[in-house]
């Protein structure tokens, strides 16, 4: 039997602007992700996958049609609900977001912060440990300026997955990285989703990536056009 959805999206509309300047920018979405799917969401510049990607992460307000995570309805939810969301999603986007003020190792820590089953023991044993996964654990106490640009996309995949999120969302997290950083970050964050039976939600533009997804869909113009599956 197929397990429900982790996301379902229904008729899903959204609008940036007000009155005149009111401009719609998703029409009508319509989606369901399945528990442990790789999704690449691919379309043109402008065609809104940043808006969906940030309204499914709980970080917009959803102002018309449904959009369930986890089994909550999104819209019209309370502040709470958010935040209990947000907690089982790992962020990673294109810059990378690092506290330059903080080591390698308190960047990854301060993610546990946000998650109450954590004892200050197990947070620092676990995000030693992610960060071995990303092959960064001789770099725990240095600062994010002194890694290159993939060190620093790995420390943000540790960030990421290290309170077992059920759900990563990662905008273009390949843009700023050379063709071997590219692929070695995608191919981490693939292996490490898959030991933890994570869902991927992923915006790229990189062409080079789209063979660790189970699914690509297309958007064009705020419409979600299509769908192709690995074959
Ligand atoms: N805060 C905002 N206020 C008004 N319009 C916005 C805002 N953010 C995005 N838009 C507009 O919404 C549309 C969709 O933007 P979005 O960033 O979701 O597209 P995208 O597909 O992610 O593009 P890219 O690939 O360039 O990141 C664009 O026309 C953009 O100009």
């Amino acid at each position: 039997m197929k397990q429900s959805p982790i996301i379902n999206i229904q008729n899903l509309n959204y609008y940036f602007g007000q009155r005149a300047l009111r401009k719609q920018i998703l029409f009508d979405i319509n989606l369901q992700i399945h528990p442990g799917e790789i999704i690449i969401l691919m379309g043109q510049s402008g065609s809104g996958k940043t808006t969906l990607l940030t309204l499914i992460g709980g970080l917009r307000s959803v102002q018309n049609g449904s959009l369930k995570v986890f089994g909550t309805e999104l819209y019209k939810a309370n502040n709470q609900q958010i935040i209990d969301i947000r907690r089982h999603i790992g962020y990673i986007f294109q810059a990378h977001n690092l506290l330059g003020f903080l080591t390698v190792l308190q960047n990854v820590q301060m993610s546990t912060k946000l998650h109450r089953d954590f004892s200050q023991q197990e947070a620092d044993a676990r995000s030693k440990a992610m960060l071995e996964a990303v092959g960064l654990s001789h770099r725990l106490n240095y600062y994010p300026d002194d890694l290159s640009g993939g060190q620093k996309q790995r420390v943000a995949v540790a960030r990421a997955l290290v309170s077992y999120p059920k759900l990563v969302l990662a905008d273009e997290p390949t843009a700023a990285l050379d063709s071997k950083s590219g692929r070695d970050v995608v191919e981490l964050m693939q292996r490490l989703a898959k030991e933890q039976a994570c869902t991927i939600l992923m915006v790229t533009h990189d062409n080079r990536i789209l063979d660790i997804a189970d699914r690509i869909i297309h958007m064009e113009d705020g419409h979600l056009v299509g769908t192709s599956a690995k074959t």
